[in-house]
């Protein structure tokens, strides 16, 4: 699917969508429990693959309340059934590698798939820490890439593997580890990236009852617990990657004198919340009420800046779009994992922002993008079936000259499906090609 995004001015309310990484931990932390009800769940793309895998192990998910934003969830009670059939993880980081170690628990075999961009992702740091914990963890093409077949029951033990790949390899082992007999304690060899995901899995996991901690050199989860969340259910937060798009929108377009506010903006463990300081930085008029979850943003003169994403790459596409439009070099550093999600987004933003008109200078780990106020002029642009490329360059084409096609529209289902609805909503001039 194709949207036509012309040159427009936006202003108004909106609410945030749910956070899709605290919704993926909530429904599985819920499948671990006996049952559990998970309030304002984001309902997507990759999230229903997280219900799906619930399922699978044996669990069960009932959608019929989510009209009163209600997710009620029959758990497995910590211990995964062998699913009958392969589960299909679409286009979902995050449910592979969660499902990944859920799938070691279990007494057969658990095989795991996805799309063409899932199953180019890399897993073998985690593949390799499971065999280490004496389960089976394969990749069938042996090149650590999905599909997976995973299990033979792990019961905990210490583990090492690289920081720099991807946060959610941790995640995966201390939500898996609290449920097997001795625990997990996984030691870090190099830097972690994205730290601030494995803060929210610590912040989930205290929310369903469950002992969980940074130690010296990594983080280590007792085994024997039981998750459970106080009073019965999890309310999520307002997703600040998301977020980033309408911050951005209102930071480039918004009408003179006007602003768009935010709701559902609430404070949280996301390190996305630094979207916040950018566009400040960046010179944009930003205010944020943390109590009342509301942030307000109108446009100024925006220049540009460095900013360092080794703990926020998901906001890596959305700063690149606002450093198009802003004066002079926005310097993004410490990207290289960014090559590593659903497409190469540092060479897909790079090349496509080259579309409409910006230079942009791509280094291993660093995404210069040479801004100037007015240079952008509207031409198709290849979403690359990646939600955060698409949604970017919609930002771009709120201000590029005449109109922007984006390709692929339609994965913004992953992650924020009503986003071209809002955006229309708060006045931008968005059509069906
Ligand atoms: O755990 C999570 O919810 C996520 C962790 C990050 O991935 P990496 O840890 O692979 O960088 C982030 O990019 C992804 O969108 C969501
Ligand atoms: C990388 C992302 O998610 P995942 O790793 O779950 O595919 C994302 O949402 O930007």
């Amino acid at each position: 699917m194709k949207k036509h995004v012309s040159r427009s001015r936006v202003a108004g309310r909106c609410r945030a969508p749910p956070s899709k990484s605290y919704t993926h931990r909530a429904i599985l932390a819920a499948g671990y429990a006996d049952e559990a009800t998970v309030e304002d769940p984001l309902v997507s793309a990759d999230t229903r693959a997280t219900m799906r895998a619930v399922s699978a192990f044996g669990g069960g998910v009932d959608r019929s309340r989510l009209d009163a934003g209600t997710l009620s969830v029959e758990g497995f009670g910590g211990r995964p059934e062998v699913p009958d059939d392969v589960i299909n993880c679409e286009n979902s980081g995050t449910t592979t590698r969660l499902v990944t170690a859920a799938g070691a628990l279990t007494d057969g075999l658990t095989v795991l798939t996805g799309d063409d961009s899932l199953r180019s992702r890399p897993h073998e740091p985690l593949l390799d820490a499971i065999e280490d914990l004496g389960g089976r963890a394969e990749s069938t093409r042996r090149n650590g890439r999905a599909p997976l077949v995973v299990g033979e029951s792990i019961t905990g033990g210490a583990v090492s593997m690289p920081g720099d790949v991807s946060s959610q390899f941790i995640t995966a082992l201390l939500m898996a580890g609290a449920v097997t007999d001795e625990g997990i304690e996984v030691d870090l060899e190099t830097e972690l990236k994205s730290a601030p995901y494995v803060d929210i899995t610590l912040e989930v996991l205290e929310a369903f009852g469950v002992d969980a901690e940074h130690t010296e050199s990594g983080f280590r989860v007792p085994g024997g617990q039981q998750y459970a969340p106080a009073g019965g259910s999890y309310a999520v937060p307002g997703d600040f990657s998301s977020i980033s798009y309408l911050a951005a929108a209102g930071a480039v377009a918004a009408e003179d004198g006007s602003e768009v506010v935010v709701e559902g903006a609430h404070p949280s463990a996301q390190g996305d919340t630094a979207i916040v300081d950018i566009l400040d930085r960046m010179g944009a008029e930003i205010s944020w009420d943390e109590d009342a979850g509301e942030l307000r943003i109108s446009g100024g003169d925006l220049s540009g800046i460095e900013v360092d994403v080794g703990d926020t790459p998901d906001l890596l596409p959305t700063i690149a779009a606002v450093g198009a439009i802003a004066d002079g070099d926005t310097r993004i550093v410490n990207c290289e994992h960014v090559r590593l999600k659903e497409t190469d987004r540092v060479s897909a933003m790079a090349e496509e922002l080259g579309k409409l008109g910006a230079e942009v200078t791509e280094e291993q780990d660093t995404l210069t993008v040479h801004g100037s106020d007015s240079s952008l002029v509207g031409a198709e642009v290849d979403g690359r079936g990646d939600h955060r490329i698409a949604m970017s360059l919609a930002v771009a084409g709120l201000v590029a000259e005449g109109t922007t096609t984006v390709d692929d529209a339609e994965h913004v289902d992953v992650s924020f499906p009503d986003f071209w609805t809002v955006l229309d909503d708060l006045g931008a001039k968005v059509t069906n090609a």
